[in-house]
């Protein structure tokens, strides 16, 4: 079942006098367990179409339909909800607070989800996601003493804890260096794959596109290609 539906999705930005027609009618589904990569031109309008299907803003017109729901029919609170229950997101820069401790910030994140799990629950679900993302070892570490490629590791690792159906990710390699960013990626992928998630990720780097289940093409705020 295609768990995200994006279809016709305009964007328009007045900036003074000028109307500015970002998105022309994109269209993308998205199916769960995949890794979709977003990429084409600077100023295409890959950052825009990732932002309104997670519900960070709103199309002009046209629908973005996750789980069977229209996001548009939803309430300002009720797409809050959505997107702290069920997406996830990563970009460029980790975003670590800097005064928690690895686990802290994990447990952090299951507190915004609104996690109803118990506190012995929750530390459980917080060594699993360690151990998935091969961090188990720098659990107590901040992140300042943390290398770019393990912040990107807790990032992911706090993106997921929750288990969101959908991980957004907006450069996420674009801080790393090629060992690394392959690294991160591959575990993206591995985690998308076992955790059953759906992954939209914005990308730049050619590189990473072996990681992607399909590669989508923008250009000029419309979907060029799709394979
Ligand atoms: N809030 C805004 N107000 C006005 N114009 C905007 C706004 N957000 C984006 N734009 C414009 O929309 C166009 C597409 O931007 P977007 O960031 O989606 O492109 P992109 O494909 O992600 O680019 P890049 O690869 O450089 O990140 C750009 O011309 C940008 O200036």
């Amino acid at each position: 079942m295609a768990v995200f539906v994006i279809e016709n999705v305009e964007k328009t930005f007045k900036v003074g006098e000028v109307v500015e027609r970002v998105l022309k009618g994109a269209s993308l589904t998205l199916e769960q367990g995949q890794v979709t990569a977003l990429v084409g031109t600077s100023g295409s309008g890959k950052s825009t179409l990732l932002t309104i299907a997670a519900g960070l803003q709103q199309a002009t017109d046209g629908n973005v339909i996750f789980n069977g729901y229209n996001l548009k029919n939803m309430s300002h609170e009720q797409i809050r909800q959505v997107r702290a229950k069920e997406f996830g997101f990563i970009f460029q820069f980790a975003h670590l607070v800097p005064f928690l401790n690895v686990e802290e910030q994990l447990k952090l994140m299951l507190e915004v989800a609104e996690s109803k799990m118990s506190n012995k629950e929750q530390q459980e679900e917080v060594d699993q996601m360690l151990e998935l993302v091969g961090m188990t070892h720098r659990k107590e570490a901040y992140p300042p003493s943390l290398s770019g490629g393990e912040k990107q590791r807790i990032a992911i690792a706090r993106a997921l804890i929750h288990k969101p159906k959908v991980l957004f990710a907006d450069e996420p390699t674009a801080s790393l260096d090629s060992k690394r960013s392959q690294d991160v990626m591959a575990l993206i992928r591995h985690l998308t794959k076992t955790l059953g998630v759906t992954t939209l990720m914005v990308t730049h780097d050619e590189e990473m596109l072996a990681f992607a289940d399909r590669v989508v093409k923008m250009s000029d705020g419309v979907i060029l290609q799709d394979e």
